[in-house]
C-alpha cells in the first residue's frame, strides 16, 4: 500500500498528523464530505481528486471505536484502502493514546498490525488489512493455536524504548478508583451498582497481587485484549495478524496469556470453553519453542501453567472494572454493568482453585529450593 511519500518516511514518529476531526454521532453518508477533507489534509497526493474518488462504509466490529474503511480510486484508476479508526468518546478514561500511538510505531517496525499513516484530532488512519477476522471457536484449533502462541512469543520480544515498568497493578488500581467513585442517572443501573462491594473487590486486588508477586513472572511488552476480534487471518498467505494495541503495556507474560485463555469465552463469556490443561500445554510448547514444542520440559511448562492461571483471575479484575468506567462514559449501547458481574463472578468462582495451585506451586518451589542447597 502505497499512500503517500510523507506517509513512508516515518522512521522517527513523523507521521502524518492533521488537526481535524471527524464527527462520529453522524451516519457514514454524512460524514463523507469530512472523511474526503481528511485524508486530503494528510496525504497530499490525494489533495486534487474531487469526492467522487472517495467512498466510505463501517467496518463491523468493536466496541470501542467507530472503524470505517476509505477507498480512493487514484488519478491512474489504482483503487487503495485505508481505515479510519474514529476513538470512542471518552476512551481516553481508559486508554493512554500517547502510549498506544508509541506502541504502534516500533509493533509496526516488527511487522505487527496495520501501518500507521496518519494520525488526526480525534483518530487515526491506518493500512486496510486483507484477512478475515477470527472467532472465539478458531482460538483452539491447534494450528492457529500454535500460530497464535508463535507470533505472542514473537510480539513479547519486541522492544519498546523508554520504561519497562509493568502497568498492570498500575492500571487496576486507576482503574479501581475510578470504577469504584461513580453515580448514574439512570436508577436502575445506579441499584445494580450499589449493589458491588468495593471493600470486597479492593481485598481481592491486594491477595492476587501479593501471591503474582512471588511468581516471578518474565515482563515483556504486552498485546493485553488479544480476544479473536484482534487476530486476522489471511488464509491464502497464511499469514496471522494481531492488531489493535490500544491496550498494549509491559506487564507479565502470564497475563497476556491467561487473558488471551478468557477470550476463547467470547462476548457472550461462556467460561466452559476456557481451554483444558492440555490444550493449554499445546499452547504453551509453541510458545516457549517455535522450532522444537516437542522439546520443551515438564517444569516449564508446569511454572507457565500455575503463571497462566493466576494472572488468568487479574484479567477478570481488570476488564470488570473497565466495563465499570465504560458503562458510565461510553456511548455504546452494550450492558457494561452486566459485563462487570460476568466478569466479576468468574474471578470469584475460579480464585480459590488458582490461588491455591499458585500458593502450592510456590511451597513445592520453596521445599525444592531447601532440598537443593542441602
Ligand atoms: N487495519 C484493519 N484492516 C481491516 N480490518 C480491520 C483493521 N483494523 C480492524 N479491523 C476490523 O475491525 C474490527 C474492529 O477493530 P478494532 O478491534 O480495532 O476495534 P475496537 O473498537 O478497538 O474493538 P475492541 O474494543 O472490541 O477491541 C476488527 O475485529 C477487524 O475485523
Amino acid at each position: 500500500m502505497d499512500v503517500s511519500g510523507e506517509a513512508r518516511n516515518n522512521s522517527n514518529l513523523q507521521i502524518p498528523y492533521s488537526s481535524l476531526t471527524v464527527d462520529h454521532t453522524l451516519p457514514v453518508p454524512d460524514m463523507k464530505p469530512s472523511l474526503v477533507k481528511l485524508c486530503k489534509d494528510l496525504f497530499k497526493k490525494w489533495s486534487n481528486l474531487d469526492e467522487s474518488h472517495f467512498s466510505a462504509q463501517r467496518v463491523a466490529g468493536g466496541i470501542t471505536n467507530l472503524l470505517l474503511k476509505v477507498s480512493v480510486e487514484e488519478q491512474d484508476g489504482n483503487i487503495v484502502h485505508v481505515t479510519v479508526r474514529l476513538y470512542g468518546p471518552n476512551t481516553e478514561y481508559v486508554i493512554d493514546r500517547e502510549r498506544e500511538l508509541k506502541a504502534i510505531h516500533y509493533l509496526s517496525a516488527a511487522g505487527f498490525g496495520a501501518k500507521l499513516l496518519g494520525v488526526f484530532g480525534n483518530g487515526m488512519v491506518q493500512s486496510f488489512i486483507h484477512a478475515r477476522t477470527l472467532e472465539p471457536l478458531d482460538l483452539r484449533k491447534p494450528k492457529l493455536a500454535a500460530e497464535i502462541a508463535k507470533q505472542l512469543k514473537r510480539f513479547h520480544q519486541v522492544d519498546i524504548p523508554g520504561s519497562k515498568e509493568p502497568q498492570l497493578w498500575i492500571d487496576i488500581s486507576k482503574f479501581f478508583e475510578r470504577a469504584s467513585s461513580l453515580t448514574f442517572d439512570d436508577h436502575e443501573k445506579q441499584k445494580r451498582y450499589s449493589t458491588i462491594s468495593f471493600k470486597e473487590v479492593h481485598t481481592e486486588i491486594i491477595k492476587l497481587k501479593e501471591l503474582t508477586g512471588h511468581l516471578n513472572a518474565p515482563v515483556v511488552f504486552s498485546h493485553n485484549d488479544l480476544l479473536s476480534g484482534n487476530l486476522m487471518l489471511n488464509e491464502d498467505e497464511e499469514k496471522l495478524y494481531i492488531i489493535d494495541f490500544e491496550y498494549g503495556s509491559y506487564s507479565y507474560r502470564g497475563f497476556d496469556i491467561g487473558n488471551h485463555f478468557n477470550e476463547y469465552a467470547g462476548y457472550d463469556c461462556d467460561y466452559t470453553l476456557y481451554p483444558n490443561k492440555d490444550e493449554q500445554y499445546h499452547f504453551f510448547r509453541h510458545y516457549l519453542q517455535s522450532e522444537r514444542a516437542d522439546k520443551v520440559s515438564e517444569k516449564d511448562l508446569e511454572a507457565l501453567y500455575v503463571e497462566t492461571s493466576c494472572y488468568m483471575l487479574a484479567s477478570h479484575l481488570y476488564w470488570a472494572l473497565w466495563a465499570l468506567i465504560q458503562a458510565k462514559m461510553s456511548p455504546i449501547d452494550f450492558d457494561y454493568l452486566g459485563y462487570f458481574f460476568l466478569r466479576y463472578n468468574e474471578y470469584k468462582k475460579q480464585k480459590d482453585t488458582c490461588l491455591s495451585l499458585g500458593r502450592s506451586y510456590l511451597s513445592e518451589s520453596k521445599t525444592r529450593g531447601r532440598s537443593e542447597d542441602n
